[in-house]
C-alpha cells in the first residue's frame, strides 16, 4: 500500500475542520497509486479524498488544483477541491502540501471496450476545449526535458539492446521537437496520465457511463495530441503484447473528433507522439523501479510493459482512418 505519510484520526479531524465538509466519521488509506498519499475521508455529509503530495511543491500545485476547479466549473466531471473560508484550496498537512477533493462515484473500467473508449475520447476533447481559457501556465514536468535528464540515470540498469532502443528514441523525439510541424501542434492544459486507473465509470455492466477523470498531478501545458497518444497507448492496446487494437483506437479518435476535429499535422504526427508517450512511461517506470523512494509498501509498475509498447509503436505505426 502506497501510504508514504501516515495520518491519524485526530490529524484528519483538525485538517478538515476549516473546510466546511462536516464531522469526520471515517478515514482509510488507499492502497493504489504510486505518487501521492491518498486517504478516503468520510464525514456525516459525504465522501472525500485527502491527498498529501509527496513530490509536488507548494509552487507547482496551484496549477493542478485550480485547473481542476476551472474544469469542474465548466461541467467537466473532475474532483472539485474544497476551499477554506479564505478561498484557499491548497492546504498543509504534516508539513507537506495537501488537498481535499470530492470522491467520484463508481470504479475503474480495467477491461474497456468500444463503449468506454468512445466516452473517454469524447470527454477528453471536451476537457481540452474547456481548458483553453485556463489562465495559469506550467509546462508538462514529465516532458522532453525530464526524459533527457532521466534516461541517463536509468541507462546503467539496462541491457545493451534496451540502451540502444531508449537512446535512439530519445534522439528521435528531440529531433521531432525541433520541427515546425511539432511546434505548431494545438496545445493547452492536458491531463498527461489518463490511464484506465484515472477514470471512473458507474452503472450496470454494458451500460456504464463515465463519471470522472481524476489524478491531475501530471497535468501541464503540452500538445493535445500527446494526451490522445497517452490514452491510446493504455485504453486501446492489448496489455499482454502492447499491440494496438485498431478498431478501438479508431472509435476513440472518432469520438474525440466529434468535439474537436484533428488538424492535418496532428493526424500525421500521431504515430510519433504515440512513441513519445510510450517513452515517457517507460522512462518513469524505470526510474521508479531502479531508483525507488521510501514507502510503507510500494509496488512499482512493470517497466517492461512500456518497452513492449514502444517497440510495437515503432514496428507498426498507426494513423487514424480518414
Ligand atoms: N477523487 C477521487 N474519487 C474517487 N476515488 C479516488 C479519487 N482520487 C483517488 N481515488 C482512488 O485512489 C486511488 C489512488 O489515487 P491516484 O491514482 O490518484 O494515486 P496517485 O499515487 O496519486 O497516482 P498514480 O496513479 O500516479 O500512481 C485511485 O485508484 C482511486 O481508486
Ligand atoms: N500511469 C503511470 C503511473 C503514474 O505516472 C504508469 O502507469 O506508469
Amino acid at each position: 500500500m502506497a501510504v508514504f505519510t501516515e495520518v491519524s484520526l485526530d490529524e484528519a479531524r483538525a485538517f478538515i475542520a476549516p473546510l466546511d465538509v462536516g464531522t469526520l466519521t471515517g478515514l482509510r488509506g488507499i492502497g493504489a497509486g504510486i505518487e501521492n498519499t491518498n486517504y478516503f475521508v468520510t464525514t456525516d455529509r459525504g465522501e472525500y479524498v485527502l491527498t498529501i503530495f509527496e513530490r509536488l511543491t507548494f509552487e507547482q500545485l496551484p496549477f493542478y488544483l485550480h485547473l481542476m476547479q476551472h474544469l469542474a466549473r465548466r461541467g467537466i466531471p473532475v474532483p472539485d477541491p474544497h476551499a477554506d473560508a479564505a478561498g484557499e484550496i491548497l492546504h498543509t498537512l504534516k508539513g507537506k502540501p495537501a488537498a481535499l477533493v470530492d470522491k467520484l462515484e463508481g470504479g475503474h473500467q480495467l477491461a474497456p471496450d468500444h463503449h468506454h473508449c468512445e466516452q473517454v475520447g469524447g470527454m477528453l476533447a471536451r476537457m481540452h476545449l474547456a481548458g483553453q481559457d485556463y489562465p495559469r501556465h506550467q509546462p508538462n514536468l514529465r516532458g522532453l526535458a525530464w526524459w533527457a535528464e532521466t534516461v541517463p540515470l536509468v541507462l546503467p540498469y539496462l541491457t545493451a539492446a534496451q540502451h540502444t532502443l531508449i537512446s535512439e528514441e530519445l534522439a528521435f523525439q528531440q529531433e521531432l521537437a525541433d520541427s515546425p510541424a511539432f511546434q505548431g501542434l494545438p496545445a493547452g492544459p492536458i491531463h498527461a496520465d489518463l490511464f484506465r486507473d484515472n477514470v471512473m465509470f458507474a452503472g450496470l455492466p454494458g451500460h456504464e457511463r463515465l463519471t470522472g477523470f481524476f489524478d491531475f498531478y501530471f497535468a501541464g501545458v503540452d500538445s493535445f495530441l500527446f494526451d490522445i497518444a497517452v490514452c491510446l497507448n493504455d485504453w486501446c492496446i492489448d496489455l499482454d503484447t502492447g499491440a494496438l487494437i485498431e478498431d478501438r483506437a479508431a472509435a476513440f479518435v472518432a469520438a474525440y473528433e466529434r468535439s474537436r476535429p484533428l488538424e492535418g499535422n496532428e493526424v500525421r504526427l500521431l504515430p510519433a507522439l504515440m512513441r513519445a508517450a510510450a517513452l515517457r512511461f517507460w522512462t518513469s517506470r524505470l526510474w521508479d523501479f531502479h531508483l525507488p523512494r521510501d514507502a510503507a509498501l510500494l509496488q512499482p509498475h512493470d517497466p517492461a510493459h512500456f518497452e513492449r509498447v514502444l517497440q510495437a509503436r515503432i514496428d507498426n505505426p498507426w494513423h487514424p482512418p480518414r
